[in-house]
């Protein structure tokens, strides 16, 4: 029995990401020093740091996008350089790179998180289609499908940007500064919906923010790990009975 217990807790308390003394440089110019981190499957973590600090760096590091000069990064048990699943991760990087004159329409938006890496236009199928509508219920915007994402509120583009990086039913969620560039009440909805989806469905976060009020209200008051200039608060969320079926596209469909 508690043999069965603990396998349980093992399969529901996965290693996510493992920073292993990673530094890395910009021209000579140290930026991140030695960092260790772990984030463990159904985390909820808040990335804190001064401008510049390097958190958008430690974030493209960990999908992929840069190495580290020294340390390892791995993901899901696998070193970075071999990882191949990345449709494990949604990343919504800093909403200032998107370039408002896109023209392209919401469901467009959404769809090119399916193509990936290695950017295939290929014909989009029925379930493709499918699951574009299923995340786009879980965000709450159906009916704006067939609008110009440049045409949308901030607010409204955020939440496209979280169902771009939904649609593959990802099991970490990463988001740089999802809240900057938004009102009081669509942050507060916007992270009200997505500490649901870490409560109720098995996807785990790793969030920078500058929002030190809602990081702390959520996350605690004391960081779980220092680096440098970077702090990384932390919650958990299990459920040990609960550790199956709980994605969030799989269970709109369920109910659908
Ligand atoms: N491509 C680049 N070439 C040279 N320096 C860079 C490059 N990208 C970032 N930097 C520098 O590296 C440092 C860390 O940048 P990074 O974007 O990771 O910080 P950040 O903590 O995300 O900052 P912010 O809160 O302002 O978004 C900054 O000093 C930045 O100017």
């Amino acid at each position: 029995m508690e043999a069965a217990a603990s396998m349980a807790q093992t399969g529901c308390h996965r290693e996510i990401v493992n920073l292993s003394g990673v530094s890395f440089s910009y021209d000579n110019q140290p930026i991140l020093q030695d960092v260790n981190f772990r984030i463990m499957e159904r985390d909820f973590v808040g990335l804190i740091g001064s401008n510049g600090a390097g958190k958008t760096t430690l974030l493209r590091m960990i999908v992929g996008l840069t190495r580290p000069h020294k340390g390892a990064v791995s993901l899901f048990g696998t070193p970075a350089a071999r990882f191949k699943d990345w449709n494990l991760i949604g990343y919504v990087p800093q909403r200032s790179h998107f370039n408002p004159l896109f023209p392209a329409t919401v469901k467009e938006v959404v769809l090119s998180g399916l193509y990936g890496r290695k950017k295939l236009f290929r014909r989009v199928t029925k379930e493709d289609v499918a699951r574009c509508e299923d995340a786009l219920r879980a965000m709450k915007i159906e009916e704006l499908g067939n609008k110009r994402i440049g045409a949308l509120s901030g607010g409204q583009q955020q939440r496209v940007f979280l169902a771009r990086a939904l649609i593959n039913n990802p099991k970490l969620l990463i988001l740089d500064e999802p809240l900057t560039g938004i009102d009081v009440e669509t942050q507060q909805n916007f992270f009200q919906m997505i500490k649901h989806m870490h409560q109720r469905h098995n996807i785990t976060f790793l969030m920078v923010s500058h929002d030190m009020d809602m990081v702390r209200s959520y996350l605690g008051e004391e960081p779980k790990g220092r680096s440098g200039k970077l702090s990384f608060y932390v919650r958990h969320s299990h459920d040990l009975e609960d550790c199956q079926g709980t994605d969030l596209l799989h269970s709109l469909r369920k109910e659908g």
